[in-house]
């Protein structure tokens, strides 16, 4: 039997709701072959990090090696990578092995506020890593830091900062809403040409812990599987409302979304 492979490259949460766990768990439930590499690991719950411990260039390019050498990928997904010289051998790694359909995360701040990203990686991030992705998945903050904004707060300005993105050499841009103080859920895909806008209502909860990785790990699992942009960009976000929708009222802070409901309620239609 043949399947998809898809690939996270990100953080380890002892939590279980965001980074590697959320993008297995996800790559899981598209019906996807996961595989991981450890980008760093760290302490986390829902209440917020107690310690990041990033992982040696050694380790990280050894499983890099394990895996494209011998499994390879359909695609990729890229999360926490913590410092500037991790992204330079990801990036370095991903252009020797001729890796397609790379998801970039630009993960730089945990929802509970702990940096998962280096002030001064993000210059390597720009310059190494968005070039070579097909597409890049930023939240508000971490769109505004990439492109030299204080904050993004409008529709409108969603709408400017998206083409803005885009000339930094992705292929595919999704600038995701989330951040919005109110209104809709509303997330753009720009594919150079055209803006895509993708509407969903806002769910009224604050178990939101993972949501970005899972969404981007469910475009990864998509592009894997052979989708085109916008058909993995609206399969990720009915994934990512429905988990939102069912989200678990674990632990005592933020807890995480439930990457098993977008199977089950499919199993029950
Ligand atoms: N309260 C919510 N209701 C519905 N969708 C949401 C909600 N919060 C986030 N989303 C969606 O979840 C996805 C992840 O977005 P976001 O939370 O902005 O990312 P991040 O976790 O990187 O900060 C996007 O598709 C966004 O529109
Ligand atoms: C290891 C790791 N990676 C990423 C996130 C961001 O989580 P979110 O998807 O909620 O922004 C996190 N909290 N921990």
């Amino acid at each position: 039997m043949t399947i998809a492979k898809a690939l996270t490259i990100a953080g380890s949460d002892s939590g279980g709701g965001a980074g590697i766990q959320a993008d297995l768990k996800t790559f899981q439930e598209l019906n996807t072959f996961g595989m991981s590499v450890i980008t760093a690991l760290t302490a986390q719950n829902t209440l917020g990090v107690h310690g990041v411990f990033p992982q040696s260039l050694e380790a990280i390019e050894a499983q890099l090696n394990a895996v494209l050498s011998d499994i390879g990928t359909d695609a990729v997904k890229t999360g926490m990578l913590f410092s500037a010289d991790i992204i330079s051998l990801v990036a370095t790694k991903l252009k020797e092995y001729k890796v397609t359909n790379i998801v970039v995360d630009p993960v730089m701040v945990a929802k509970g506020g702990a940096s998962l990203l280096l002030d001064e990686a993000t210059k390597a991030l720009i310059e190494e890593l968005l070039p070579i992705a097909t597409v890049i998945t930023p939240n508000l903050p971490e769109a505004a830091k990439i492109v030299g904004l204080k904050d993004i707060t409008s529709l409108e300005e969603m709408k400017q900062v998206v083409v803005d993105l885009h000339k930094l050499g992705p292929k595919y841009v999704v600038l995701k809403g989330g951040h919005l103080t109110d209104g809709p859920a509303v997330d753009l895909l720009f594919d150079g040409k055209t803006i895509h806008e993708l509407e969903t209502k806002r769910i009224d909860t604050k178990h939101t812990h993972g949501t970005g990785c899972t969404f981007a790990a469910a475009i990864a699992a998509e592009l894997a599987k052979g989708a085109d942009i916008v058909k993995a960009v609206e399969t990720a976000k009915a994934f990512i409302t429905i988990a939102i929708t069912h989200s678990l009222h674990i632990g005592g802070g933020i807890g995480p979304t439930n990457h098993a409901a977008y199977r089950r309620l499919a199993n029950e239609k």
